[in-house]
Protein backbone atom coordinates (compact mmCIF):
# COMPACT_ATOMS: atom_id res chain seq x y z
CA UNK A 1 0.00 0.00 0.00
CA UNK A 2 1.11 3.41 -1.25
CA UNK A 3 1.85 6.00 1.71
CA UNK A 4 -1.06 8.00 0.08
CA UNK A 5 -3.46 4.98 0.12
CA UNK A 6 -2.75 4.29 3.69
CA UNK A 7 -3.54 7.89 4.55
CA UNK A 8 -6.90 8.03 2.75
CA UNK A 9 -7.30 4.59 4.82
CA UNK A 10 -6.99 5.88 8.01
CA UNK A 11 -8.38 8.95 7.65
CA UNK A 12 -11.72 6.84 6.18
CA UNK A 13 -11.17 5.04 9.12
CA UNK A 14 -11.84 8.03 11.59
CA UNK A 15 -14.25 9.00 9.62
CA UNK A 16 -16.41 6.00 9.98
CA UNK A 17 -16.00 6.17 13.95
CA UNK A 18 -16.72 9.49 14.57
CA UNK A 19 -20.00 9.24 12.04
CA UNK A 20 -21.37 5.41 12.66
CA UNK A 21 -24.45 4.29 10.50
CA UNK A 22 -24.23 7.19 7.77
CA UNK A 23 -22.91 5.18 4.67
CA UNK A 24 -24.28 8.34 1.94
CA UNK A 25 -22.00 10.34 3.96
CA UNK A 26 -19.01 8.12 4.01
CA UNK A 27 -19.37 7.50 0.24
CA UNK A 28 -19.67 11.13 -0.27
CA UNK A 29 -16.49 11.89 1.36
CA UNK A 30 -14.67 8.83 0.25
CA UNK A 31 -14.69 9.80 -3.21
CA UNK A 32 -13.37 13.52 -2.22
CA UNK A 33 -10.24 12.54 -0.18
CA UNK A 34 -9.43 10.01 -2.67
CA UNK A 35 -8.70 12.81 -5.01
CA UNK A 36 -7.50 15.53 -2.70
CA UNK A 37 -5.27 13.32 -0.68
CA UNK A 38 -2.27 13.33 -3.32
CA UNK A 39 -2.44 16.85 -3.43
CA UNK A 40 -2.63 17.37 0.09
CA UNK A 41 0.22 15.18 0.96
CA UNK A 42 1.85 17.46 -1.60
CA UNK A 43 0.84 20.44 -0.05
CA UNK A 44 1.76 19.70 3.88
CA UNK A 45 -0.19 22.75 5.16
CA UNK A 46 -3.20 21.62 4.70
CA UNK A 47 -2.69 18.51 6.45
CA UNK A 48 -0.67 20.08 9.34
CA UNK A 49 -3.61 22.55 9.77
CA UNK A 50 -6.21 19.11 9.73
CA UNK A 51 -7.90 21.22 7.12
CA UNK A 52 -9.70 18.08 5.79
CA UNK A 53 -10.91 17.04 9.41
CA UNK A 54 -12.41 20.19 9.65
CA UNK A 55 -14.01 20.53 6.49
CA UNK A 56 -15.78 16.79 7.13
CA UNK A 57 -17.21 17.95 10.64
CA UNK A 58 -19.84 20.15 10.03
CA UNK A 59 -19.93 23.72 11.69
CA UNK A 60 -23.63 22.66 13.16
CA UNK A 61 -26.43 20.39 12.67
CA UNK A 62 -29.77 20.95 13.94
CA UNK A 63 -32.56 18.52 14.37
CA UNK A 64 -35.72 19.71 15.53
CA UNK A 65 -39.62 17.86 15.85
CA UNK A 66 -42.00 19.37 13.02
CA UNK A 67 -45.60 18.52 14.23
CA UNK A 68 -48.64 19.70 11.76
CA UNK A 69 -51.76 18.38 11.24
CA UNK A 70 -53.78 16.57 8.70
CA UNK A 71 -57.22 16.77 6.96
CA UNK A 72 -58.58 14.41 8.87
CA UNK A 73 -57.53 16.61 12.38
CA UNK A 74 -54.84 13.71 12.99
CA UNK A 75 -51.35 15.16 14.61
CA UNK A 76 -48.34 13.93 12.95
CA UNK A 77 -44.59 14.39 13.62
CA UNK A 78 -41.74 14.39 11.49
CA UNK A 79 -37.79 15.44 11.82
CA UNK A 80 -36.33 18.42 10.32
CA UNK A 81 -33.04 19.46 9.99
CA UNK A 82 -30.54 22.20 9.00
CA UNK A 83 -26.81 20.97 8.53
CA UNK A 84 -24.28 23.88 8.19
CA UNK A 85 -21.59 22.38 6.95
CA UNK A 86 -19.36 25.32 6.47
CA UNK A 87 -19.13 29.30 6.06
CA UNK A 88 -16.02 29.50 5.48
CA UNK A 89 -16.13 31.99 2.14
CA UNK A 90 -20.23 32.91 2.40
CA UNK A 91 -23.30 32.30 4.07
CA UNK A 92 -24.51 28.44 4.09
CA UNK A 93 -26.52 28.15 1.37
CA UNK A 94 -27.79 25.31 -0.19
CA UNK A 95 -31.49 23.47 -0.51
CA UNK A 96 -34.07 21.60 1.36
CA UNK A 97 -35.44 18.10 0.88
CA UNK A 98 -38.57 16.74 1.65
CA UNK A 99 -38.54 12.94 1.23
CA UNK A 100 -39.22 9.59 3.01
CA UNK A 101 -35.72 8.94 2.66
CA UNK A 102 -34.19 11.47 4.43
CA UNK A 103 -31.78 11.16 7.15
CA UNK A 104 -28.81 12.85 9.06
CA UNK A 105 -26.54 11.00 6.65
CA UNK A 106 -28.37 11.77 3.46
CA UNK A 107 -28.05 15.96 4.60
CA UNK A 108 -24.98 15.15 5.57
CA UNK A 109 -23.54 14.11 2.00
CA UNK A 110 -25.60 16.71 0.37
CA UNK A 111 -24.13 19.54 2.79
CA UNK A 112 -20.70 18.09 2.29
CA UNK A 113 -21.16 18.14 -1.58
CA UNK A 114 -22.59 21.52 -1.56
CA UNK A 115 -19.27 23.48 -0.09
CA UNK A 116 -17.15 22.37 -2.57
CA UNK A 117 -20.30 23.04 -5.31
CA UNK A 118 -20.23 26.69 -4.38
CA UNK A 119 -17.13 27.14 -3.85
CA UNK A 120 -16.81 25.92 -7.94
CA UNK A 121 -19.40 28.63 -9.09
CA UNK A 122 -16.74 31.20 -8.06
CA UNK A 123 -19.57 33.75 -5.72
CA UNK A 124 -19.43 34.03 -2.32
CA UNK A 125 -21.45 30.88 -0.69
CA UNK A 126 -20.56 28.58 2.19
CA UNK A 127 -22.30 25.18 2.15
CA UNK A 128 -25.30 23.79 4.09
CA UNK A 129 -27.97 21.38 3.41
CA UNK A 130 -31.49 20.32 4.67
CA UNK A 131 -35.21 18.91 5.02
CA UNK A 132 -37.18 16.89 6.37
CA UNK A 133 -38.49 12.58 5.66
CA UNK A 134 -41.83 14.39 4.97
CA UNK A 135 -43.88 12.75 2.11
CA UNK A 136 -45.35 15.02 -0.30
CA UNK A 137 -46.61 12.60 -2.11
CA UNK A 138 -50.18 12.07 -1.63
CA UNK A 139 -50.72 14.96 0.59
CA UNK A 140 -53.16 18.05 0.06
CA UNK A 141 -52.09 21.34 -0.83
CA UNK A 142 -53.32 22.59 2.53
CA UNK A 143 -51.04 19.55 3.91
CA UNK A 144 -48.13 20.62 2.38
CA UNK A 145 -48.58 24.23 3.59
CA UNK A 146 -49.62 23.30 6.99
CA UNK A 147 -46.16 21.24 7.32
CA UNK A 148 -43.88 24.13 5.68
CA UNK A 149 -45.51 27.01 8.31
CA UNK A 150 -44.63 24.18 10.95
CA UNK A 151 -40.89 23.80 9.48
CA UNK A 152 -40.18 27.10 9.13
CA UNK A 153 -41.76 27.37 12.61
CA UNK A 154 -38.21 26.16 14.01
CA UNK A 155 -35.94 27.12 10.96
CA UNK A 156 -36.53 30.76 11.12
CA UNK A 157 -33.98 30.95 13.84
CA UNK A 158 -31.44 29.60 12.70
CA UNK A 159 -31.43 31.51 8.94
CA UNK A 160 -31.19 34.92 7.74
CA UNK A 161 -29.78 36.36 4.50
CA UNK A 162 -25.84 36.63 5.70
CA UNK A 163 -26.21 33.60 8.03
CA UNK A 164 -27.58 30.91 5.51
CA UNK A 165 -30.08 31.08 2.82
CA UNK A 166 -31.95 27.54 1.93
CA UNK A 167 -33.69 27.10 -1.16
CA UNK A 168 -35.70 23.66 -2.68
CA UNK A 169 -34.14 20.32 -3.82
CA UNK A 170 -36.61 17.00 -4.61
CA UNK A 171 -40.07 17.23 -2.80
CA UNK A 172 -39.19 21.40 -2.48
CA UNK A 173 -40.18 23.65 -5.27
CA UNK A 174 -41.51 27.06 -5.76
CA UNK A 175 -45.29 26.00 -3.99
CA UNK A 176 -43.11 25.38 -1.29
CA UNK A 177 -40.77 28.07 -1.15
CA UNK A 178 -43.53 30.32 -0.74
CA UNK A 179 -45.27 28.53 1.69
CA UNK A 180 -41.91 29.09 3.57
CA UNK A 181 -41.19 32.40 2.89
CA UNK A 182 -44.64 33.78 3.47
CA UNK A 183 -43.80 31.97 7.15
CA UNK A 184 -40.66 33.45 7.66
CA UNK A 185 -41.71 36.75 6.88
CA UNK A 186 -44.57 36.70 9.14
CA UNK A 187 -42.63 35.20 12.06
CA UNK A 188 -39.38 37.75 11.51
CA UNK A 189 -41.72 40.82 10.45
CA UNK A 190 -38.48 41.18 7.75
CA UNK A 191 -38.81 40.70 3.98
CA UNK A 192 -35.19 40.12 3.30
CA UNK A 193 -33.47 37.38 0.79
CA UNK A 194 -33.62 34.56 3.13
CA UNK A 195 -34.79 31.83 0.33
CA UNK A 196 -34.04 31.57 -2.88
CA UNK A 197 -36.60 29.85 -5.83
CA UNK A 198 -38.88 32.53 -4.71
CA UNK A 199 -41.45 33.22 -7.08
CA UNK A 200 -40.96 36.74 -8.93
CA UNK A 201 -43.46 38.40 -7.42
CA UNK A 202 -41.62 38.71 -4.01
CA UNK A 203 -38.34 38.52 -5.04
CA UNK A 204 -37.26 35.28 -7.17
CA UNK A 205 -34.57 35.63 -10.27
CA UNK A 206 -35.51 34.88 -13.85
CA UNK A 207 -33.70 31.54 -14.99
CA UNK A 208 -33.06 30.01 -11.38
CA UNK A 209 -36.18 27.08 -12.22
CA UNK A 210 -34.29 26.71 -14.87
CA UNK A 211 -30.34 26.75 -13.93
CA UNK A 212 -29.78 23.48 -12.52
CA UNK A 213 -31.06 21.38 -15.60
CA UNK A 214 -29.63 23.84 -18.66
CA UNK A 215 -26.78 23.99 -16.62
CA UNK A 216 -25.94 20.25 -16.16
CA UNK A 217 -26.74 20.39 -20.34
CA UNK A 218 -23.96 23.07 -20.37
CA UNK A 219 -21.36 21.18 -18.97
CA UNK A 220 -21.78 18.48 -21.13
CA UNK A 221 -21.60 20.20 -23.50
CA UNK A 222 -18.31 21.94 -22.69
CA UNK A 223 -16.52 18.13 -21.88
CA UNK A 224 -17.58 17.50 -25.56
CA UNK A 225 -16.25 20.91 -27.08
CA UNK A 226 -12.72 20.06 -25.36
CA UNK A 227 -12.77 17.08 -27.51
CA UNK A 228 -14.48 18.63 -30.56
CA UNK A 229 -17.61 16.67 -30.29
CA UNK A 230 -21.19 17.96 -31.47
CA UNK A 231 -24.01 17.43 -29.40
CA UNK A 232 -26.77 17.74 -32.11
CA UNK A 233 -28.49 14.35 -33.17
CA UNK A 234 -27.48 12.60 -30.28
CA UNK A 235 -29.16 10.35 -28.40
CA UNK A 236 -29.80 11.40 -24.78
CA UNK A 237 -30.97 8.76 -21.78
CA UNK A 238 -32.87 10.96 -18.81
CA UNK A 239 -33.77 10.22 -15.50
CA UNK A 240 -36.22 11.95 -13.67
CA UNK A 241 -39.13 14.06 -14.34
CA UNK A 242 -38.56 16.83 -11.86
CA UNK A 243 -37.39 20.26 -11.60
CA UNK A 244 -34.05 19.47 -12.82
CA UNK A 245 -34.92 16.68 -15.48
CA UNK A 246 -37.55 18.69 -17.03
CA UNK A 247 -35.38 21.29 -17.69
CA UNK A 248 -32.22 19.32 -18.68
CA UNK A 249 -34.45 17.41 -21.07
CA UNK A 250 -35.67 21.39 -22.88
CA UNK A 251 -31.85 21.88 -23.16
CA UNK A 252 -31.10 19.16 -25.04
CA UNK A 253 -33.84 19.85 -27.36
CA UNK A 254 -32.53 22.99 -27.84
CA UNK A 255 -29.18 22.27 -28.60
CA UNK A 256 -30.12 19.57 -30.87
CA UNK A 257 -30.44 16.10 -29.09
CA UNK A 258 -33.00 13.93 -29.00
CA UNK A 259 -34.21 12.39 -25.63
CA UNK A 260 -35.41 9.23 -25.19
CA UNK A 261 -36.58 8.23 -21.86
CA UNK A 262 -37.53 9.86 -18.11
CA UNK A 263 -38.73 8.05 -15.08
CA UNK A 264 -39.80 8.84 -11.54
CA UNK A 265 -39.84 6.56 -8.33
CA UNK A 266 -42.13 3.92 -10.21
CA UNK A 267 -40.71 3.51 -13.69
CA UNK A 268 -39.48 5.20 -16.86
CA UNK A 269 -40.83 5.85 -20.25
CA UNK A 270 -39.22 5.30 -23.53
CA UNK A 271 -40.25 7.18 -26.22
CA UNK A 272 -38.59 6.32 -29.79
CA UNK A 273 -39.75 8.93 -31.40
CA UNK A 274 -38.01 11.70 -28.95
CA UNK A 275 -39.51 13.80 -25.76
CA UNK A 276 -39.60 17.59 -27.86
CA UNK A 277 -40.28 20.62 -25.81
CA UNK A 278 -43.97 19.98 -25.93
CA UNK A 279 -43.94 16.90 -24.67
CA UNK A 280 -41.60 18.05 -22.20
CA UNK A 281 -44.11 21.16 -21.34
CA UNK A 282 -46.40 18.00 -20.64
CA UNK A 283 -44.90 16.21 -18.38
CA UNK A 284 -44.03 19.95 -16.19
CA UNK A 285 -47.71 20.19 -15.98
CA UNK A 286 -48.18 16.42 -15.25
CA UNK A 287 -45.91 16.11 -12.25
CA UNK A 288 -46.08 20.18 -11.45
CA UNK A 289 -49.63 20.79 -11.63
CA UNK A 290 -51.87 17.43 -11.95
CA UNK A 291 -49.06 15.43 -9.93
CA UNK A 292 -49.30 12.21 -11.47
CA UNK A 293 -47.32 9.19 -12.73
CA UNK A 294 -44.71 9.33 -15.35
CA UNK A 295 -46.75 6.06 -16.39
CA UNK A 296 -49.49 8.37 -18.04
CA UNK A 297 -47.06 9.60 -20.76
CA UNK A 298 -47.02 6.43 -22.07
CA UNK A 299 -51.32 6.42 -22.28
CA UNK A 300 -51.11 9.78 -23.91
CA UNK A 301 -48.04 9.83 -26.50
CA UNK A 302 -49.15 5.76 -27.77
CA UNK A 303 -45.60 5.32 -29.11
CA UNK A 304 -44.02 5.46 -26.24
CA UNK A 305 -43.67 2.54 -23.97
CA UNK A 306 -43.34 2.32 -19.89
CA UNK A 307 -41.62 -0.04 -17.75
CA UNK A 308 -42.69 -0.17 -14.28
CA UNK A 309 -39.79 -0.65 -11.38
CA UNK A 310 -37.00 -0.45 -13.71
CA UNK A 311 -34.34 2.65 -14.49
CA UNK A 312 -33.53 3.79 -17.96
CA UNK A 313 -30.07 2.56 -18.65
CA UNK A 314 -30.68 -0.09 -20.91
CA UNK A 315 -31.61 1.91 -23.66
CA UNK A 316 -29.06 2.92 -26.07
CA UNK A 317 -27.89 5.79 -26.18
CA UNK A 318 -24.89 8.60 -26.84
CA UNK A 319 -25.01 10.86 -23.42
CA UNK A 320 -26.91 9.82 -19.89
CA UNK A 321 -28.13 12.78 -17.47
CA UNK A 322 -29.51 10.96 -14.15
CA UNK A 323 -31.29 13.19 -13.02
CA UNK A 324 -33.84 11.84 -9.78
CA UNK A 325 -31.51 11.01 -6.75
CA UNK A 326 -28.37 9.45 -5.08
CA UNK A 327 -27.19 6.10 -6.58
CA UNK A 328 -29.24 5.33 -9.08
CA UNK A 329 -26.74 4.02 -11.33
CA UNK A 330 -24.72 1.09 -10.51
CA UNK A 331 -22.26 -0.99 -11.71
CA UNK A 332 -24.66 -3.07 -13.57
CA UNK A 333 -26.24 0.16 -14.96
CA UNK A 334 -23.01 1.29 -16.02
CA UNK A 335 -21.54 -1.73 -17.61
CA UNK A 336 -24.74 -1.99 -19.44
CA UNK A 337 -24.56 2.42 -20.48
CA UNK A 338 -20.30 1.26 -21.60
CA UNK A 339 -21.65 -1.89 -23.60
CA UNK A 340 -24.20 0.28 -25.92
CA UNK A 341 -21.60 3.16 -26.60
CA UNK A 342 -22.04 6.05 -24.25
CA UNK A 343 -19.66 8.51 -24.55
CA UNK A 344 -20.63 11.37 -21.78
CA UNK A 345 -22.49 11.38 -18.45
CA UNK A 346 -23.22 14.47 -16.80
CA UNK A 347 -24.84 14.42 -13.53
CA UNK A 348 -27.80 16.41 -12.97
CA UNK A 349 -28.53 14.34 -9.81
CA UNK A 350 -26.21 14.95 -6.99
CA UNK A 351 -24.43 11.88 -5.81
CA UNK A 352 -26.65 9.34 -8.79
CA UNK A 353 -23.54 7.44 -9.54
CA UNK A 354 -22.28 4.76 -6.91
CA UNK A 355 -18.21 4.96 -6.72
CA UNK A 356 -17.70 1.42 -8.75
CA UNK A 357 -20.16 2.71 -11.73
CA UNK A 358 -17.96 5.75 -11.77
CA UNK A 359 -14.70 4.15 -11.76
CA UNK A 360 -15.90 2.31 -14.57
CA UNK A 361 -17.08 4.72 -17.01
CA UNK A 362 -13.62 6.36 -16.06
CA UNK A 363 -11.88 3.56 -16.85
CA UNK A 364 -14.01 2.78 -20.55
CA UNK A 365 -12.88 6.32 -21.32
CA UNK A 366 -16.75 7.99 -21.00
CA UNK A 367 -16.26 11.78 -20.44
CA UNK A 368 -17.65 11.99 -16.80
CA UNK A 369 -19.14 15.01 -15.39
CA UNK A 370 -19.51 15.12 -11.45
CA UNK A 371 -22.29 16.43 -9.60
CA UNK A 372 -20.74 18.97 -8.09
CA UNK A 373 -19.91 20.62 -11.19
CA UNK A 374 -22.46 19.70 -13.43
CA UNK A 375 -25.34 20.42 -11.60
CA UNK A 376 -23.70 23.77 -9.74
CA UNK A 377 -26.09 25.72 -12.12
CA UNK A 378 -29.05 25.90 -9.90
CA UNK A 379 -27.40 27.27 -6.60
CA UNK A 380 -25.26 29.69 -8.77
CA UNK A 381 -28.83 31.51 -10.16
CA UNK A 382 -29.75 31.48 -6.30
CA UNK A 383 -26.55 33.18 -5.64
CA UNK A 384 -27.32 35.69 -8.65
CA UNK A 385 -30.85 35.69 -6.85
CA UNK A 386 -29.36 36.64 -3.22
CA UNK A 387 -27.12 39.87 -5.28
CA UNK A 388 -30.22 40.89 -6.86
CA UNK A 389 -32.03 40.75 -3.71
CA UNK A 390 -29.07 42.77 -1.32
CA UNK A 391 -29.14 45.38 -4.46
CA UNK A 392 -32.73 45.80 -4.52
CA UNK A 393 -33.34 44.92 -8.19
CA UNK A 394 -34.16 42.29 -11.02
CA UNK A 395 -31.97 41.56 -13.75
CA UNK A 396 -33.11 40.53 -17.30
CA UNK A 397 -33.57 37.27 -18.53
CA UNK A 398 -30.93 37.85 -21.15
CA UNK A 399 -28.23 39.28 -18.80
CA UNK A 400 -28.68 36.05 -16.68
CA UNK A 401 -28.57 33.75 -19.61
CA UNK A 402 -25.29 34.49 -20.45
CA UNK A 403 -23.97 34.51 -16.29
CA UNK A 404 -25.43 31.21 -16.20
CA UNK A 405 -23.43 30.13 -19.77
CA UNK A 406 -20.35 32.53 -18.25
CA UNK A 407 -20.41 30.57 -14.77
CA UNK A 408 -21.01 26.76 -16.22
CA UNK A 409 -18.00 27.61 -18.71
CA UNK A 410 -15.78 28.87 -15.95
CA UNK A 411 -16.85 25.90 -13.89
CA UNK A 412 -15.84 23.45 -16.50
CA UNK A 413 -12.61 25.30 -16.98
CA UNK A 414 -11.30 24.93 -13.38
CA UNK A 415 -11.80 21.60 -13.10
CA UNK A 416 -10.35 20.99 -16.23
CA UNK A 417 -7.37 22.68 -14.67
CA UNK A 418 -6.98 20.42 -11.61
CA UNK A 419 -7.85 17.51 -13.25
CA UNK A 420 -5.91 17.60 -16.35
CA UNK A 421 -3.89 14.63 -17.43
CA UNK A 422 -5.32 13.21 -13.94
CA UNK A 423 -7.72 11.05 -16.09
CA UNK A 424 -7.15 7.64 -18.24
CA UNK A 425 -4.49 7.51 -20.71
CA UNK A 426 -3.25 11.38 -19.79
CA UNK A 427 -7.30 12.64 -19.95
CA UNK A 428 -8.78 15.35 -17.76
CA UNK A 429 -10.60 13.53 -14.79
CA UNK A 430 -12.97 16.18 -13.79
CA UNK A 431 -13.80 14.53 -10.50
CA UNK A 432 -10.45 14.83 -9.21
CA UNK A 433 -10.79 18.46 -11.15
CA UNK A 434 -13.86 19.34 -9.29
CA UNK A 435 -12.74 18.11 -5.55
CA UNK A 436 -9.34 19.93 -5.55
CA UNK A 437 -10.53 23.26 -7.22
CA UNK A 438 -14.09 23.32 -5.13
CA UNK A 439 -11.29 22.34 -2.02
CA UNK A 440 -8.84 24.95 -2.23
CA UNK A 441 -10.88 28.11 -1.93
CA UNK A 442 -12.32 26.77 1.33
CA UNK A 443 -8.77 25.49 2.33
CA UNK A 444 -6.56 28.93 1.83
CA UNK A 445 -10.24 31.11 3.66
CA UNK A 446 -10.12 28.83 6.80
CA UNK A 447 -6.05 28.92 6.79
CA UNK A 448 -6.30 32.20 6.71
CA UNK A 449 -8.97 32.43 10.12
CA UNK A 450 -6.44 30.29 11.78
CA UNK A 451 -7.65 27.84 14.35
CA UNK A 452 -11.32 28.01 14.87
N1 LIG B 1 -33.52 21.70 -7.77
C1 LIG B 1 -32.26 22.10 -7.89
O1 LIG B 1 -32.00 23.25 -8.19
C2 LIG B 1 -31.15 21.14 -7.69
C3 LIG B 1 -31.36 19.79 -7.55
N2 LIG B 1 -30.30 18.93 -7.51
C4 LIG B 1 -30.49 17.50 -7.41
O2 LIG B 1 -31.21 17.03 -8.54
C5 LIG B 1 -31.98 15.86 -8.19
C6 LIG B 1 -33.43 16.08 -8.55
O3 LIG B 1 -33.92 17.21 -7.82
P1 LIG B 1 -35.18 18.07 -8.30
O4 LIG B 1 -35.39 17.90 -9.75
O5 LIG B 1 -35.00 19.42 -7.75
O6 LIG B 1 -36.33 17.38 -7.48
P2 LIG B 1 -37.85 17.18 -7.88
O7 LIG B 1 -38.55 16.88 -6.61
O8 LIG B 1 -38.33 18.28 -8.73
O9 LIG B 1 -37.75 15.88 -8.77
C7 LIG B 1 -37.19 14.69 -8.30
C8 LIG B 1 -37.37 13.65 -9.35
O10 LIG B 1 -36.70 12.46 -8.98
C9 LIG B 1 -37.61 11.39 -9.02
N3 LIG B 1 -37.21 10.46 -7.97
C10 LIG B 1 -37.16 10.66 -6.65
N4 LIG B 1 -36.76 9.54 -6.03
C11 LIG B 1 -36.55 8.65 -7.00
C12 LIG B 1 -36.12 7.30 -7.01
N5 LIG B 1 -35.85 6.66 -5.87
N6 LIG B 1 -36.00 6.68 -8.21
C13 LIG B 1 -36.27 7.35 -9.38
N7 LIG B 1 -36.69 8.60 -9.40
C14 LIG B 1 -36.82 9.23 -8.24
C15 LIG B 1 -38.95 12.00 -8.76
O11 LIG B 1 -39.99 11.19 -9.26
C16 LIG B 1 -38.81 13.28 -9.55
O12 LIG B 1 -39.01 13.08 -10.91
C17 LIG B 1 -31.69 15.63 -6.71
O13 LIG B 1 -30.59 14.77 -6.59
C18 LIG B 1 -31.29 17.02 -6.22
O14 LIG B 1 -30.50 16.96 -5.04
C19 LIG B 1 -29.02 19.39 -7.62
C20 LIG B 1 -28.75 20.72 -7.75
C21 LIG B 1 -29.80 21.71 -7.68
O1 LIG C 1 -30.04 26.91 -4.88
C1 LIG C 1 -29.69 26.41 -3.83
O2 LIG C 1 -29.27 27.00 -2.86
C2 LIG C 1 -29.85 24.92 -3.67
C3 LIG C 1 -29.17 24.12 -4.66
C4 LIG C 1 -28.94 22.74 -4.12
O3 LIG C 1 -29.53 22.32 -3.16
C5 LIG C 1 -27.92 21.92 -4.76
O4 LIG C 1 -27.10 22.49 -5.49
O5 LIG C 1 -27.90 20.71 -4.52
Amino acid sequence: MSEVEQRLENFMDGLKKRNPGEPEFHQAVFEVAASLMPYIVANPTYEDMQILERMTEPDRTISFRVCWEDDEGNIRVNRGFRVQFNNAIGPYKGGCRFHPTVTQSVLKFLGFEQQFKNSLTGLPMGGGKGGANFNPKGKSDREVMRFCQSFMHELFRHIGPDTDVPAGDIGVGSREIGYMFGAYKQLTNRFEGVLTGKGLEFGGSLIRTEATGYGAVYFLQNMLDQKGVDMSGANVVLSGSGNVATHAAEKVNQLGGKVLTMSDSAGFIHDPDGISEEKVNWIKNLKNVRRGRISEYADHFTNASYHEGKRPWSVSCDFALPCATQNEIDISDANELIKNGVRGLAEGANMPTELDAMHAFQAAGVLFGPAKAANAGGVAVSGLEMSQNSARISWKEGELQDLLQNIMKGIHDSCHKYGEGKGKDGDTDYVAGANIAGFVKVADAMLAYGVI
